[in-house]
């Protein structure tokens, strides 16, 4: 049998993430062998998040030219649109999709910061629901990978940051957890805490060993979320938050939210229904939120840039 080449990222992030991704597939294929590439992408080199595939792009290359046969993506940095010749062959079990609060000095819940501290995230999605929640709060920038992130914390800039919960628990840092932010206040991005394993159409071998480690409520919980990601217009950079449940009676509920980026306007909507119509309830909850309001402010946004 073929040796299987397991593209990812270089960050300890990845690896981690690639790592136990092989374990998996190992456990399922203990005669296969499996090899993990890594390939430097472009925000790996430090690119500033503006274009959406700055993650994903290098690994899909590498994909199509044939070097690497699975690539291992965080689901949430993925676009919802495939590129011709690449198909999502498996999405395993998600971890918790929530984010977390890391603060300084004691602090440690949002509710515990005093009026104007300072907290440190890049992401949209996270300080316009930070701002809709508190507007007296500073948002800072704060980038890198998780190890910068948490050495900024250390250095004094900042009373407390937000990052995702996967991150710190895949790279076994739950000790550094201080809060879960209840979704209530922010929800997270589409598909967050889950794994998308890429393959080339028509590699039916490379599919199979991937789908052996597909999770099913996950696929639809992360299909509803970014359906609903998708049926906005929005790309992952956009501040749209959103979260699916499914019960074990097959009833999924999610939950969508536009925010504008200071935070002086938000619609949030639910919707419930089938998970066998994830995708369906995703676009269908899109459009009541588009209605909202949500098309205006996203349309805000489009003029900014
Ligand atoms: N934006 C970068 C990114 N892409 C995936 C994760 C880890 C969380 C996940 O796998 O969903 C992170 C770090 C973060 O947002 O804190």
């Amino acid at each position: 049998m073929r040796v299987i080449v397991v593209g990812t990222r270089g960050s300890a992030l990845a690896l981690t993430q690639t790592r136990w991704v092989v374990e998996r597939l190992k456990e399922q294929w203990p005669e296969a062998e499996f090899k993990i590439k890594t390939i430097q992408t472009r925000g790996d080199r430090g690119a500033p998040p503006t274009d959406r595939d700055i993650f994903v792009k290098e690994l899909e290359e590498a994909l199509l030219r044939g070097e690497i046969d699975i690539a291992v993506h965080s689901l949430k940095d993925l676009p919802t649109e495939q590129p011709e010749g690449l198909v999502i062959a498996s999405i395993p079990k998600r971890v918790d999709p929530r984010d977390v609060f890391i603060g300084r000095n004691g602090i440690r819940r949002l509710e515990d910061l005093p009026e104007g501290a300072v907290v440190g995230t890049s992401s949209v999605r996270r300080k316009a629901q930070l701002l809709a929640y508190r507007p007296d709060l500073v948002v800072r920038e704060l980038r890198g990978n998780v190890d910068t992130r948490l050495s900024a914390l250390g250095s004094g800039e900042f009373d407390g940051i937000i990052l995702a919960a996967a991150g710190l628990l895949r790279l076994d840092l739950r000790n550094r957890i201080d809060a879960f932010i209840d979704p209530k206040i922010m929800l997270p991005a589409p598909g967050q805490g889950a794994l998308a394993l890429e393959v080339r159409e028509g590699d039916d071998i490379a599919d199979e060993l991937a789908y052996s480690i597909h999770h099913h409520p996950t696929d639809d919980r992360t299909t509803a979320e970014r359906s609903f990601l998708h049926h906005l217009g929005a790309g992952c950079l956009a501040p749209v938050g959103a979260l699916a449940h499914v019960e074990e009676d097959g009833t999924l509920r999610l939950e969508g939210v536009v925010v504008a980026p200071d935070g002086s306007s938000m619609i949030h909507g639910e919707i419930e229904g089938d998970a066998e119509e994830a995708w369906e309830l995703g676009a269908e909850l899109a459009r009541d939120i588009l209605e909202q309001g949500g098309k205006r402010i996203l349309e805000g946004l489009r003029l900014e840039q």
